[in-house]
Order: C-alpha cells, then structure tokens, then sequence
C-alpha cells in the first residue's frame, strides 16, 4: 500500500529537516527519511564535533603554554583522550537531541527511519514501505571519499565519521590529504600529543587558498610539530604491527612511512549511488553529484537537490541556504537563486582562517583592475597582547567601484572579523565607508580601516 504525502524529504542534513518543519508549518504533510542519524554530518561527524575538538586541543595548548602568560602549571600536561571524547559526544548529543525533540513535535511531519530508494519520479521506497509525494526533495550530503590504493581493504583506516569513536592517543597518525579535514585533525592531534603527518599531491597545504596564505598554515602547524610531505602520493598500503605502513612517491622518489593509525582526508562523495536516480529522471554529473539550475530544480520535474549532494557548496552554511532559497521559492512562490552568492568559509585551524569572495589568484586570473592590501597579525595589538601574532590579513577591492571583492584573515579572530568586510561586500558599500568609520579598539576590527588605507593597485 502506498502512503501519500504532499512533500518527501530524503536526508535529514542541514537543510532537510528545515525544510520539512516549514513545509508542516503550511499545513503539508511531510515525511522525513533518514538512514542514519538526524542533523546529518555537521552535527554527527562533521562541524559540531570538530569544532569541540578543536577547542579542547586549544586548551590543551594554551595549558601548556601558559608559562608564556606568567601562570604556573605545575608538571607537564596531558590529555585525558576519553574525556575529550566525552566531552565532544556530550555537545553532539545535546545537539541531537534538540533536533530530535523539535522535529517529534511538529505534527504534520513523519520521521521516517531507513533508506530512501526511488520507485518512480512520486515514488519513494523505505525498507518495506513505499510513499509518494508531488514534491520531493533531495539532501542526502556526502560522505569521505575512499581511494582504491592496493591493500586499502586490508588495513584499519580511519576517516572523519570513524575518527569520532577514538577514545586514545594515537602513537603516529598519518594524515593523506592536506586540506581543510586532514588540517584541522592534523593541528588537533598534535596538540593532544600525538606525532602527526600528512601527506598531499599538492605542493601546499589548502592550495584553494593563495599561496602566501598556505605558506603561513604550514609554518603554523609546523611550527607545533606537524610533518608535511608535499609533491607524494601513496602507491599501496599494508598492515605494519598495530598500524598501517603506507608506500610512497614523491616525484621519481619512493619512500615508506608507518602510522599507528591513519586518516583518510581526500575529499567527499556524493550520497546518491542509492537513491537509484534513474528511476526518478533525476541527473547526476560525472562525479555522481546532482545536476541543479540555479534555483535548485533538477531534470526530473518536481524535484529539488539541496546542500552537498547538489556539489555548488559542500558546506552547512551553504545547505542551510539552499533550504531557505528551495523554501521561499516552493512556499511563498519566490524567484530566489544561488546565483551571486558570495563564496564565504573557514579554516578552523588555531588561529583560524576566515574568506569570503575571491582570492588574489582569482582576482588576477579576472582581469579586472583591481587594489590590494595586506597586513601581517604581527602588526595587530590585540593580537600581540594576546600573544598569537602568527597570519595575516589580506583584502580585495575593485579599482572602479571601491567595492571589496574578497578578503583572508588568518589570524586570531579571523573566522569572525571578515565577516565584517563580507557585510560590506553584500551591501556593495565602497570600502572608503570603513575607512571613515571608528572602530572599538583593541580589537582585530579596529584594523580593517588601516588595511583599506594600505591599499595598492595590484600589478
Ligand atoms: C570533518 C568535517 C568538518 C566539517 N566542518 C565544517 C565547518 O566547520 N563548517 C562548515 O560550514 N561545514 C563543515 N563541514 C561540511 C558540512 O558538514 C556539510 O557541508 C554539511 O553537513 C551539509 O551537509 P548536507 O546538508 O548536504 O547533508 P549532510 O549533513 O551530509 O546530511 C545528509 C544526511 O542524509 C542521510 N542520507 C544519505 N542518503 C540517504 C538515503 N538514501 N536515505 C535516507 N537518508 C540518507 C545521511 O545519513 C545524512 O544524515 C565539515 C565536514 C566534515 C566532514
Ligand atoms: N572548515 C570547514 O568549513 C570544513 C572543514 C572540514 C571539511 N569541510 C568540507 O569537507 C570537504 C572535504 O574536505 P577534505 O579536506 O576532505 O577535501 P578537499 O577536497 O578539500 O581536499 C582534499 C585534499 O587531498 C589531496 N589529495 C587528493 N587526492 C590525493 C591523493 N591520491 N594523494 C594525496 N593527496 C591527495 C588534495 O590535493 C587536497 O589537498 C570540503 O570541501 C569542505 O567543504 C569544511
């Protein structure tokens, strides 16, 4: 027998449940599929916990550093790993918890435990069940990718959902991939104490970012222990007492390094292979990602892709976006789009990077005239009272209109202070504005109109 429904949402991520609530807020009734946990990879395996993770490798960093402020700790300092895990698990708990109580509450909407598999463009099947809808709606995210090396189903790997289960230390970890997963983890670990490697086929650590601002994370991490091998490759994998012994090539060079535990942080894959989306019409890419227009339709009428399966942003801020953008456009019949949104994100190493718009490489790469500053934290007070004057800041803008078209802030802060500048970057205010503006001082803040003062022509 078949359930109707006026609305299906398939993956409970960051922006299907949001999605869901508004829709049983209009008097629809909404079934909500989910096979594995609410709140989807940001509050299970992705942001939530990171983030907590961060902030007790921070503790444990500035603990240790503590002697630089004039405070005593007596004897060294050590990391109790099944605290920290409780700790993490506890605010990932609270979080899903929440999510779990809100979303039982709304009356119009079932949670629908199990895996969704298209029948038809109407039909969804779970399990035993099959329900239909005229709407339904894709957010069913991605997970790590994992790459085919000879002997990679024979050894113990980790990858960021498996990682949150550790409780211990681990002796080496070895790191494959350089960016924002395999940085994060990398600074983290070593900050617990951990020998710490990682490994990339690029030249750079996040070599999305401009080059003067990766030169600034590897000194960062390096600086507290972490050892990067650029230009290298793995060629195969083995098990090597309790740990992985991994095969290496860097240029015509081969090499060994053996981790007590390894972490694989190459990039995600879309969760589309089980949706069987050719029985819905819906397209996918070459990559397996959901093809979108702008407005998030895909080729099947009737339904949309929102967050990381879509591939046009592979971030919660982006998938809570999607939701607010499918919603305004299904409910209030609104006409908005993905189109001209300003690429925002962070690097949540210690001290963070924030960025929003384009890089210096994408700027000259452009054409366009433009004006460019930057300044290093060293030259911050906040920064030097603080004593964490490591990154730099670096904007923007365009020479015609004033207007900012992108920023870095590397620095103590970061993540927080661009969204300054990003705010007059939404407004399209000339950044002269700022210049004029006065600032609380002694904050990061206070810096950005001296930044703008320094501005140059970018040859
Ligand atoms: C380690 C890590 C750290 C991150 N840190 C940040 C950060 O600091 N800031 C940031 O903005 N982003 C961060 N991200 C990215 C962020 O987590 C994702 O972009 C975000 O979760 C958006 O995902 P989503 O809404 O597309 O779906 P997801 O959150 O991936 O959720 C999709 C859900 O769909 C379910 N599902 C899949 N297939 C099916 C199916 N067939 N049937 C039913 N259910 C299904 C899955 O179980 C999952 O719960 C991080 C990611 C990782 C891995
Ligand atoms: N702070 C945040 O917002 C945050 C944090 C974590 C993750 N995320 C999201 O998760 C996504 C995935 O992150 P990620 O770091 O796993 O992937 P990524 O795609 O950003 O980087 C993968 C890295 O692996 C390297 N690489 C790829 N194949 C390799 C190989 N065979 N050998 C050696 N190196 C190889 C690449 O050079 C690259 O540096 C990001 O795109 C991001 O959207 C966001």
């Amino acid at each position: 027998m078949s359930d109707q429904f006026d609305a299906i949402v398939i993956g409970a991520g960051q922006s299907g449940p949001f999605l869901a609530a508004r829709l049983a807020g209009e008097n629809k009734k909404v079934a909500l599929i989910e096979r594995e946990h609410v709140g989807g990879t940001c509050v299970n395996d992705g942001c939530t916990p990171t983030k907590t993770l961060v902030a007790s490798a921070r503790a444990a960093w500035m603990a240790r550093r503590a002697g630089d402020f004039g405070v005593a700790v007596k004897g060294p300092v050590s990391v109790d790993m099944k605290a920290v895990k409780a700790r993490k698990d506890a605010v990932v708990g609270a979080s899903v918890e929440s999510l779990t109580e809100w979303l039982g509450g709304i009356e119009a909407l079932e949670y629908i435990e199990g895996e969704g598999r298209f029948l038809s463009p109407s039909e969804v099947q779970i399990g035993e069940r099959t329900i239909t809808a005229p709407q339904i709606f894709i957010n069913t995210g991605a997970r790590a990718a994992v790459p085919d090396w000879p002997g990679i189903d024979k050894v113990p790997y980790l990858t960021n959902s498996s990682i949150m289960n550790l409780d211990t230390l681990p002796g080496h970890l070895v790191i494959v991939g350089g960016s924002y997963i395999g940085l994060e983890f990398a600074q983290m670990y070593a900050r617990f104490g951990a020998k710490v490697t990682v490994i990339d086929r690029g030249d750079r650590p996040a070599s999305r970012e401009d080059a003067d601002i990766s030169a600034w994370i590897r000194k960062i991490l390096e600086a507290e222990g972490v050892t990067f091998l650029f230009k290298t490759t793995v060629e195969s994998v083995t098990r090597a007492g309790g740990g992985v012994l991994l095969s290496l090539k860097t240029g015509e060079r081969r090499a060994s390094v053996e981790g007590s535990h390894l972490l694989i942080a190459l990039g995600r894959t879309p969760n589309t292979d089980a949706l069987n989306l050719p029985a819905a019409g819906v397209k996918t890419d070459k990559r397996g990602y959901i093809v979108t227009d702008e407005h998030l339709r895909t080729s099947a009428p009737g339904i949309w892709a929102m967050g990381d399966v879509n591939g046009r942003g592979a971030f919660t801020h982006t998938s809570y976006n999607e939701f607010e953008i499918v919603g305004d456009n299904v409910i209030d019949k609104g006409d908005r789009s993905v189109a001209g949104r300003i690429p925002v994100h962070g690097l949540f190493i210690d001290p963070p990077l924030g960025r929003i718009g384009m890089s210096e490489d994408e700027v000259r790469k452009s054409g366009r005239k433009a004006l460019i500053a930057t300044r290093p934290m060293s030259r911050v007070s906040r920064a030097k009272e603080r004593g964490e004057t490591q990154g730099m800041m670096k904007v923007l803008v365009d020479a015609d209109t004033k207007q900012i078209l992108g920023a870095a802030i590397l620095g103590i802060g970061g993540d927080e202070v661009v969204q300054v500048l990003l705010q007059l970057m939404a407004a399209r205010t000339p950044y002269t504005t700022m210049v004029e503006t006065v600032h609380i001082h002694p904050t990061v803040s206070e810096l950005l109109p001296t930044l703008l003062g320094d501005l140059k022509p970018l040859d």
